[in-house]
């Protein structure tokens, strides 16, 4: 990247409401929006039952309650409360729609009000230029995954595979130095993570998740449900490409006949099938794919994602990182490129025409 134009690193805490619904991240970076220079505090804010449940009532709607965006904003200035010395924020907020090519996106949450409650300026709304400007709006972790991918001196194409309620894969090759040149980047939603085996677990058992993949341990995979399920045309589709939480919640009523073990472990065997399918896109074959969010923690979805992989599947801890966190430290390091005016996204992450930047800035 340029040297005419350099920025002096500031602490930036980044945020993210992830489509699990499981609470609010918040983390620490130092950072001049090209390179890392340190990982600072973080702390997770769980939401409550009830507060899963009112935000799982909005999903799909492209205007919150107010007491749905309520809770968003109280919740992140909790979780903000709780990290001290950064200078700046940058607030994803919660997506409850996604429709790149249709409706559009929508991240609930105001940034203004954070910016009101922190005094600190709020770098947010980072999704909708992009998809304005005919890009599918996600994934936008790529860039930062760029910069870890460098951070961690990495000398060869490296996959980071993120795990959350939907699952992406980021192809980096680390040795271009400009995450928007050609040929740095490729990335996509490889499919459904976690968020069907939640809504399993929730809906059968009253539990927010399948522990450690335990339940789905104990079952047999529905070979033909599998079959049918990897046929669905997303998996025709040509990456950049990316899903709505829900946009996979059929398979659900696909399971519905199984036992819950049995359930659980299709459900877990369809996340993992496609990444096996989405591994598939990448340029060159990778070194290693480096795990993060909460699925790096299910050890049978990661136990069946790496029998379908040709390289070594890893924790991103392997490399020092830590995979609870990658997400808001990847929003602290767009608003720094934000308030810099470079690129958040370009056509090999989210099929944008050219490398472009978004998101809205208010200032406290
Ligand atoms: N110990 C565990 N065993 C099994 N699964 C786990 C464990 N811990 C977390 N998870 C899963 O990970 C989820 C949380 O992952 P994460 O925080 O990465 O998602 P997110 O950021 O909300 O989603 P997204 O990346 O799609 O926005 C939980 O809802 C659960 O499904
Ligand atoms: C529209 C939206 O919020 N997408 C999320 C979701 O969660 C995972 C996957 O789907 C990814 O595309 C994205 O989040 C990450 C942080 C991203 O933009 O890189």
């Amino acid at each position: 990247m340029s040297a005419k134009n350099k920025a002096t690193p500031i602490w930036v805490a980044g945020c993210m409401s992830g489509t699990s619904l499981d609470g609010v991240d918040v983390a620490l970076l130092h950072t001049d929006g090209e390179t890392i220079f340190d990982f600072g505090d973080s702390y997770f804010r769980a939401y409550s039952k009830s507060e899963q449940a009112l935000l799982r009532s909005q999903l799909g709607l492209w205007a919150a309650s107010e007491a749905a965006v309520e809770l968003i904003e109280t919740a992140h200035s909790e979780a903000l409360s709780q990290v001290q010395g950064f200078e700046m924020v940058g607030f994803h907020g919660q997506t409850f729609a996604h429709d790149p090519q249709g409706l559009g996106t929508y991240q609930a949450g105001d940034g203004g009000v954070l910016a009101q409650i922190t005094g600190k300026p709020v770098v947010w709304d980072f999704r909708s230029n992009d998809v304005k400007m005919g890009g599918q709006g996600a994934p936008l972790a790529p860039f930062f995954h760029h910069a870890c991918a460098r951070y961690i001196k990495a000398t060869e194409p490296v996959v980071f595979l993120n795990l959350g309620g939907v699952g992406n894969l980021t192809w980096v090759d680390p040795l271009i130095e400009n995450p928007a040149d050609t040929g740095a980047l490729l990335a996509f939603d490889t499919g459904p993570a976690n968020a069907p085996i939640n809504d399993l677990m929730q809906t059968r058992l009253g539990k927010s998740y399948d522990e450690n993949g335990d339940l789905a341990a104990t079952g047999q995979v529905d070979a033909a449900l599998l079959g049918q399920f990897m046929r669905h045309s997303y998996f025709l589709k040509m990456p950049p490409k990316s899903l709505d939480r829900n946009d996979f919640h059929d398979v659900l009523a696909q399971v519905a006949h199984l036992n819950d073990a049995d359930a659980a472990a299709t459900l877990t065997a369809m996340a993992a099938a496609s990444v096996a399918q989405g591994m598939e896109h990448c340029p060159r074959p990778p070194a290693r794919v480096l795990v993060c969010g909460g699925g790096s923690k299910n050890a049978t979805l990661m136990a069946m994602i790496a029998a379908g992989v040709d390289c070594p599947v890893v924790p991103i801890e392997t490399v020092g990182l830590d995979g609870d966190m990658l997400e808001a430290q990847a929003f602290a390091y767009l608003a720094m490129r934000v308030t810099r005016g470079l690129p958040t996204s370009c056509p090999t992450t989210t099929g944008v025409a050219a490398a472009i930047g978004g998101g809205r800035v208010s200032r406290g």
